[in-house]
């Protein structure tokens, strides 16, 4: 059974799915209100009023993934969630277009006084020259942000006959002229425009991005939007500019602070304002709801997810692809931490064959959490495994290569230890499974799956027999047995897999026969 705890309101509709599962429990409640039950909770899905602090994420330590049900996780400290190994998710682009289109709205009625005259009629006045405003048409409009909303706010802007120039960094050429706008620097930005919008996420480069400084360099009457972030306007220097009568006037959704309570910017009258509403549609909400639900029921089926903050997104037609030699690399990671037993320093994979073409850097992230799993107390897997490898010291690489050692793929593992190297070599084969090819430089032929026991031997007759006495007269039943050398009369191999686990004493019998260098029991 899965919990999940949703913690600020959500659709209904959008939840749906989840609800259909009879491996679900959704608990709809503040987390204030379930404090006593936090470590319960396997998922947790959030709009932006819960901060998924640090503290937060110590007490709910089975947690597996937060979802944001909107595109901002700055309400999320991605970087404890990953050191947690909690998957975060968002929802992209489920409320882009609300969002592009309370811009719009929000430019509409800043130019037009909508909410002033409103409020004056509303009064029961009738005054009709004190609401005189300016077309849209014609003006240029800068946008800062040029991604999902940014872009969705340019076709608007098209429609109704701005002229449309955009600040972005990570803008191509080719796809601003695709879409007809004028690629600009952030100078030529300020400069031209009559109306300007940011859309930008609040990051360090973009925390007051229209401060003092830039704000000096937007024309005199220029109107300012923010339906993106709080702060990306610096606030005080925005009350700085409408104070002296350059700002013509803003057009506000979101704060430095919300909610917003007392401000000085509600003096203004040419100032209005909403309550981050940008995704408050019954449109957004529902997408929103519903992608991430999508994605935490994926997740929780043990599938990956493709909206991920912190992991390599990936869609679901590419884990068709890799998904059998994701399932080989953790083996393969489990077996060869057991096997090399003693510090490690760097651990490199090889990828060749068909898995080559593939997207390798989930397997060999999965490869290294099944490593690290057997090493670590706290919760490891793909989220946190790079960096928790990087924390103990162990560096990890991927290389490619054509020798597929005969079979159509091959994922070669070579671990490093302090005296030490151990390497292994796995495939995976339609409909026969997971095989290891090549175990400690002997060739061999084994599913890694069960309790395992390997013993390294002298190759001289008898040795089996002897083995299968042992473990018959403790009552364990050998299911397969594997056996490999390097040349008659050296050293051999056994790879056994039994029905039951070990115990220690039944090794300690089998090394006391003598002519076994070292026997080891390794469960995968
Ligand atoms: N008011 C509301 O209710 C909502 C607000 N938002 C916010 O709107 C903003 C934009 O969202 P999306 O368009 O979905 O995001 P996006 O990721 O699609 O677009 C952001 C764009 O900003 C650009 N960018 C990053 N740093 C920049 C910089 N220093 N200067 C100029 N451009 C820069 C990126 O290249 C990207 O193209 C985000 O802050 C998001 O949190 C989103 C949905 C609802
Ligand atoms: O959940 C909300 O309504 C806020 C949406 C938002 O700001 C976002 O998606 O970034």
């Amino acid at each position: 059974m899965f919990r999940i705890l949703v913690s600020d309101s959500m659709s209904e509709e959008g939840l749906a799915p989840l609800r259909k599962s009879e491996q679900i429990e959704i608990v709809q409640k503040k987390v204030t209100e379930v404090e006593d039950r936090l470590h319960e909770f396997d998922a947790l899905l959030v709009r932006s009023a819960t901060k998924v602090t640090e503290e937060l994420l110590e007490k709910m330590p089975n947690l597996k993934i937060v979802g944001r049900a909107g595109v901002g996780v700055d309400n999320i400290d991605v970087d404890a969630a990953t050191r947690h190994g909690v998957v975060v998710i968002n929802a992209p682009n489920g409320n882009t277009i609300s969002t592009a289109e309370h811009t719009f709205a929000m430019m509409a009625a800043l130019v037009r006084r909508i909410p002033q005259a409103h409020i004056s009629v509303k009064s029961r006045e009738w005054n009709r020259n004190a609401f005189v405003g300016n077309e849209l048409y014609g003006k240029h409009l800068g946008i800062i942000g040029f991604g999902r909303i940014g872009s969705e706010v340019a076709k608007r802007a098209r429609a109704f006959g701005m002229k449309v120039h955009v600040y972005d960094p990570f803008l191509t050429k080719e796809r601003a002229e695709k879409l007809g706008v004028t690629v600009c620097t952030l100078d030529e930005v300020l400069a031209l425009s009559d109306i300007i919008t940011v859309h930008t996420p609040l990051t360090k480069e973009t925390k007051g991005l229209l401060g003092e400084k830039n704000l000096a360099k937007t024309k005199k009457g220029v109107y300012l939007l923010n339906c993106a972030r709080g702060g990306i306007i610096d606030e005080k220097a925005l009350l700085q500019f409408l104070e002296n009568g350059h700002v013509a006037g803003a057009a506000l959704d979101v704060f430095e602070k919300e909610p917003l309570g007392d401000h000085p910017l509600l003096s203004f009258d040419n100032v209005i304002v909403t309550p981050h509403l940008g995704a408050s549609t019954v449109e957004a909400q529902l997408n929103v709801a519903a992608q991430v639900a999508e994605e935490v029921l994926q997740f929780l089926e043990g599938k990956p997810v493709t909206s991920s903050i912190n992991l390599p997104t990936l869609s679901k037609e590419v884990y068709a692809k890799i998904q059998s030699f994701y399932t080989l690399a953790k083996k393969m990671g489990i077996l060869a931490s057991q096997f090399m037993n003693i510090p490690v320093q760097e651990i490199t994979v090889t990828y060749a064959g068909t898995v080559a073409d593939l997207e390798t850097t989930y397997i060999t992230r999965s490869l290294l959490a099944g490593f690290l799993k057997p090493r670590v107390a706290s919760t490891v897997n793909e989220v946190n495994a790079a960096m928790i490898a990087k924390e103990r010291g162990i560096t990890f690489g991927e290389k490619f290569s054509d020798d597929t050692y005969g079979y159509a793929n091959c994922i070669s593992l070579t671990v490093y230890g302090e005296n030490k190297v151990f390497t292994m070599k796995g495939t995976h084969i339609p409909t026969y499974g997971d095989r290891i090819v090549q175990f400690d430089g002997f060739s061999i032929d084994f599913a890694p799956e069960g309790h395992l026991l390997y013993i390294q031997h002298h190759d001289k007759p008898g040795m089996i027999g002897k083995v299968g006495n042992v473990l018959g007269a403790h009552d364990v039943n050998i299911a397969t047995m594997q056996v490999g050398r390097q040349q008659a009369g050296g050293k051999a191999i056994m790879m056994l897999s039994l029905d039951k686990p070990l115990e220690e004493d039944v090794l300690q019998t089998l090394i006391n026969i003598g002519d076994i260098e070292t026997a080891k029991k390794l469960e995968v």
